[in-house]
């Protein structure tokens, strides 16, 4: 087993800012042993290495049988967990190959010609990390989400562009309230655009309103830019412009004046934070995202981490969570050995959305939601899955709302659909019409394990 970092407290400051901390934190190294790479390495305190010749790997690799994301190493408490992430020509480890392993010490990961080592320093480095285990209405106790917090709330005293980046969930819009709450401009608006709904012919009133100077008090007329004045606008999911609008966005940022009817320009006065869920640098080079804005918008940059690798902060979560449920819930070790086991795809949103019908099932007297994340189909007595979801879901915003059922509605497929083949691949396959390599996909992105499926049809019968 790898060392594991410990937090020690050892200072204290202020207690806006929460406790200092000064962490142990073993950095590891992921090098090139033999290949055309040989000597190149990388070494991090960051919880994920992704290899591959794409040149947004961590490790970029010049060898020509690696794929451009081959493989990746995620540091989890149990140890390094290596993961093949689709490579064309497999990973191996001893000869075999391998999906998906603990490394053991002194391995030899093999991927094309190339043949890696990865070792966790026996000493560790003291790095200081705010010790404070939230940040506005964030959570997190792990030393990733520590760091996230420090980063934030240094971001947050400077009045500089952010982009805010990670998977559905994870708390986008959490933080970037959080930052407009600690920062200057705290008393005033905090507008949200969601860029999924700007399209390029509401760009122009949306964004920028049909603004005459004189009328800049007339709401009708003031666009988003003119509505947060004084104060931080969130561009949610800016990935999903379209490239003209981003064009329009890119002169108004430049300028900082919104144009106006009257030809007047009326200047703007506000914060920009993006947030997105899709790698933009990515974009950036399929030239699906300006670079300009790019560089505009990602000035600052934070990352929040999938919760499936900073699983130590669900008992945290989970009971911060459930303290804001209409109703309450039960949290026992067997529950939270349940959670710890799941890979959570909708990250902190979906953990809150479980509690939530646990909270449910127990106030209609069914005390065995707990199994509910290993028997998906399992309902509330006498009410059908449907009704179910449409209690929930009426009171949720609409995109949680459409995550919450989509979520839903797949793991009751593929676990009804298991069911019925009897948990024969080859015929889920070919019911579901999907390719094997889909089906293990999705099934394992619906944290369904054929074990804990047929472990649960072993209980109902
Ligand atoms: N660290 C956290 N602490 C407490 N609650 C959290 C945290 N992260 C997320 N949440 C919860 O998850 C929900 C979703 O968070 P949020 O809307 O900020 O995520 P997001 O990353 O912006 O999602 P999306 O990309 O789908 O819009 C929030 O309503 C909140 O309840």
């Amino acid at each position: 087993m790898e060392p594991r970092p410990e937090v020690t407290q050892t200072t204290q400051t202020d207690k806006e800012e929460g406790r200092t901390t000064r962490v142990p934190i073993h950095e590891w190294t992921v090098e090139v042993v033999s290949g055309p790479d040989k000597g190149k390495k990388v070494t991090t305190q960051d919880g994920l290495v992704r290899v591959g010749s794409d040149p947004a790997s961590d490790l970029v690799l010049t060898d020509t049988t690696v794929s451009r994301r081959h493989l990746e190493v995620e540091r989890t408490p149990r140890g390094l967990l290596l993961r093949d992430t689709g490579s064309r020509n497999g990973t191996f480890l001893d000869g075999r190959q391998v999906l998906q392993a603990y490394l053991g010490r002194g391995d030899k990961v093999e991927l094309g010609k190339t043949k890696l080592a990865v070792k966790v320093s026996a000493k560790p480095t003291e790095v200081e990390l705010a010790g404070a285990e939230s940040f506005g209405a964030l959570v997190g106790s792990s030393e990733k989400m520590r760091w996230v917090f420090t980063e934030l709330r240094r971001v947050a005293r400077e009045d500089m562009s952010l982009l805010i980046e990670g998977e559905t969930g994870t708390g986008k819009e959490l933080a970037a309230r959080a930052v407009h709450q600690h920062s200057a401009r705290r008393h005033g608006p905090f507008k949200v655009v969601d860029c999924n709904l700007i399209s390029e012919e509401k760009a122009e009133r949306e964004l920028f309103g049909g603004l005459r100077a004189s009328d800049a008090e007339d709401k009708e007329a003031r666009g988003v830019f003119e509505a947060a004045r004084g104060g931080t606008l969130f561009l949610d999911e800016v990935g999903e412009l379209p490239l003209m609008v981003q064009g329009k966005l890119l002169r108004v940022l430049d300028a900082r004046e919104v144009p106006s009817l009257d030809g007047q320009p009326v200047p703007v006065d506000v914060r920009v934070i993006a947030s997105t869920h899709r790698n933009l640098e990515e974009d950036v080079r399929q030239g699906r995202f300006r670079a300009d804005l790019y560089f505009r918008l990602a000035v600052a940059r934070v990352r929040l981490p999938p919760l499936r690798t900073r699983r130590e902060d669900l008992p945290s979560l989970a009971q911060a969570l459930s303290q804001t449920l209409r109703a309450s819930v039960t949290l026992t070790p067997q529950t939270l050995a349940l959670f710890e086991g799941y890979d959570w795809p909708g990250n902190v949103r979906e953990l809150r959305n479980v509690l939530e019908r646990g909270a449910l099932m127990e106030e209609t007297g069914n005390t065995s939601w707990l199994d509910f994340l290993a028997q998906p189909s399992r309902r509330p007595e006498g009410q059908p899955p449907g009704n179910h979801v449409a209690t929930l879901v009426t009171g949720m915003p609409y995109h949680e709302a459409k995550d919450r059922v989509l979520a839903d509605f797949e793991r009751l497929y593929f676990a009804e659909v298991m069911r019925t083949v009897g948990f024969d691949m080859k015929a889920a396959e070919q019911r579901t019409g999907l390719s094997m390599q889909s089906l293990y996909r999705l099934l394992k992105k619906n944290g369904l394990r054929l074990k804990d499926l047929k472990n649960a049809e072993g209980l109902e019968k």
